[in-house]
């Protein structure tokens, strides 16, 4: 039976699955995320986030597990719960030949929001759109569209923004400003659950929950998930590369090893066995510095395990 609400818990679900066919896309996840947190939901491409998200929102209906959102039963309160949660979903999803001012008076109708001219107008001045009200939605670029986006999804006042990668796409600037406006949202008491493949945007959540083939590997802060991996880290720097990655993907003690720009990571989780991989490699042309593992040395290490176990 479902746990009653807490009401400092803005979702807490248990065990969700999710079959499609034969295949299993959610099993047995678990979450809890406190209210006024940025939840960060992150893993490779079809591992299930959409899917959650579906669930958590009260759009899909899960096949097994149970919980809340909004101190609302998943199972039996979908609709009251998509009363209280903003979904931005993938795709953009508003009228690409309406202005953003139509756009948002739209969506405050849909919702039979007294004032509706006021709401929009409100909405465009918090999200710098004033002066772009009058442009299609269809005609703007990628970042502009997604904080149209987001307008849309917190114009309803809702308790709970559920946002399914809203950054895929855009410039890096555009991605600065639309984290900024997700915390200030948080600070005003919003929890925000939002997929990203980004490690920067991950490390701007409070927590964060990682995903492989529907399965939660790991959650909880940064910090926590980093010092719990284990791993012992070098930078390798110097001539090469390529071929020593090649060699060292294969010498006992190192489980992961990953490319980034003009270096490689490598690392293991047996520390003693790193620490004799690094002085058995180094030599005139390779530079080892131990380093601390980042989040993505992590999530590579975990990646490369699960697929090792046959997943
Ligand atoms: N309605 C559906 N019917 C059948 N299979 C589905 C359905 N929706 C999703 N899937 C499958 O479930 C798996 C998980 O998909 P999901 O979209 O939840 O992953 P995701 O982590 O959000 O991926 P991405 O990062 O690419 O958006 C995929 O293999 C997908 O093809």
């Amino acid at each position: 039976m479902t746990e009653p609400a807490s009401p400092d818990i803005a979702i807490d679900v248990s065990g969700l699955t999710k079959i499609f066919g034969e295949k299993k896309v959610v099993d047995n996840f678990t979450l809890r995320v406190r209210r006024g947190h940025i939840q960060g939901f992150l893993g490779p491409n079809g591992s299930g986030k959409t899917t959650t998200i579906r669930m958590l929102c009260g759009l899909l209906t899960p096949d097994g597990g149970e919980g809340r959102c909004l101190g609302l039963d998943i199972r039996t309160q979908q609709d009251e719960i998509k009363r209280q949660v903003g979904y931005m979903t993938q795709g953009f999803s508003l009228y690409r030949d309406l202005t953003i001012r139509e756009n948002l008076e739209f969506v405050a109708r849909i919702y039979g929001l007294e004032a509706p001219e006021d709401m929009a107008q409100a909405a465009l001045e918090r999200l710098g759109l004033t002066a772009r009200a009058g442009q299609l939605a269809g005609e703007l670029s990628g970042g502009w569209k997604q904080r149209l986006a987001l307008g849309a999804c917190i114009l309803p006042g809702p308790s709970l923004l559920l946002l399914d990668e809203p950054t895929a796409g855009v410039d890096p600037k555009a991605r600065r400003d639309f984290w900024d406006e997700i915390h200030h949202l948080a600070n005003e008491g919003l929890t925000v659950l939002v997929s990203t493949h980004y490690m920067d945007e991950a490390e701007r959540c409070h927590e964060i929950a990682y995903i492989l083939d529907g399965k939660l590997l790991v959650s909880g802060t940064i910090e926590d998930i980093i010092r719990n991996a284990g791993l012992t880290t070098y930078v390798v720097t110097g001539e090469g590369l390529d071929a020593l990655a090649a060699e060292l993907k294969h010498a006992p003690g190192v489980d992961m090893v990953a490319r980034f720009g003009a270096a490689l990571h490598v690392g293991g989780r047996d520390a003693g066995a790193m620490e004799a991989v690094a002085a058995r490699y180094a030599n005139a042309s390779h530079r080892w510095t131990h380093d601390k593992p980042t989040l993505e040395d992590v999530f590579i290490d975990l990646m490369t395990r699960n697929h090792r176990n046959g997943q």
